[in-house]
């Protein structure tokens, strides 16, 4: 594997170096898993309430794109460090944050509890998200292993529901490489039983790396 993240790029990626951008994006992760499941608002206080959040939304003033640091191209190993993507991301209030790490061993691990506000049928994890985290997951060791590839076909296998409210153990690994076609796998693993399997078929950059 290659260098340790923590060692070269913790300075400049390390949330705990914005702590306030941090705080806000978990404010509001907070403020939209209360909008979506509250019960015992009323919808006048709600419309109230819509009142102020705008009124402080525009005193942050939007912009048009994530504030996110530049990606290392690889390798690295260890916790990765998310900024404003939607995955990792401790800047974006939409990301989990998922926490993931890539081994030593050249594959990824990771766990998450998914919000309510990814709730889909029967009460369990809405299936596009569970596609949505295993892509960015493999993506992602692919990046830590020096590859830099866009996914050319997602395939998903919903082996059963994913429950909400129970932590995700999503692991990553790749199968073969053939060329700029990488294929890696993902698995998402719930109480020990697995409830997704999935393998994406990743295109390597013709050109330099994109951040
Ligand atoms: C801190 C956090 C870190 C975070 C780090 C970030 C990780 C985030 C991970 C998220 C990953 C994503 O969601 S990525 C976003 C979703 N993906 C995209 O938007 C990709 C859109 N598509 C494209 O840009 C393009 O079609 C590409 C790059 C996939 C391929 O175009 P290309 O580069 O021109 O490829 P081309 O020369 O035509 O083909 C090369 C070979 O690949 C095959 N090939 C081409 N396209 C495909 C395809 N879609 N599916 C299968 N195979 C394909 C061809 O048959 C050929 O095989 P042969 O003839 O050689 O045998």
């Amino acid at each position: 594997m290659g260098q340790d993240w923590t060692q070269l790029e913790r300075a400049l990626f390390d949330p705990a170096g914005h702590p306030g951008r941090v705080a806000v994006a978990e404010a509001v992760r907070e403020l939209m898993r209360a909008v979506a499941t509250t019960t015992a608002a009323t919808d006048d206080e709600l419309g109230e309430v819509a009142g102020r959040l705008r009124q402080i939304t525009a005193g942050i003033v939007a912009g048009d794109r994530c504030v996110r640091y530049p990606l290392p191209t690889g390798p690295f190993s260890g916790r990765v460090l998310g900024s404003g993507d939607p995955v990792f991301g401790m800047f974006n209030p939409v990301a989990g944050p998922l926490v993931v790490t890539i081994e030593p061993d050249g594959t990824a691990a990771g766990v998450l509890t998914p919000s309510p506000l990814f709730e889909g049928p029967g009460g369990a994890v809405h299936g596009g998200y569970t596609a949505f985290l295993v892509d960015a997951v493999m993506g992602t060791l692919l990046r830590a292993l020096g590859i830099s590839a866009l996914t050319g076909t997602l395939s998903v296998r919903y082996l059963a529901l994913t429950p909400l409210a129970r932590p995700l153990h999503l692991s990553a690994w790749v199968e073969s490489t053939d060329g700029r076609k990488v294929t890696a796998a993902a698995r998402i693993t719930v109480d020990g039983r697995p409830t997704v399997t999935a393998t994406g078929l990743f295109i390597a950059a013709a050109g330099p790396a994109q951040g």
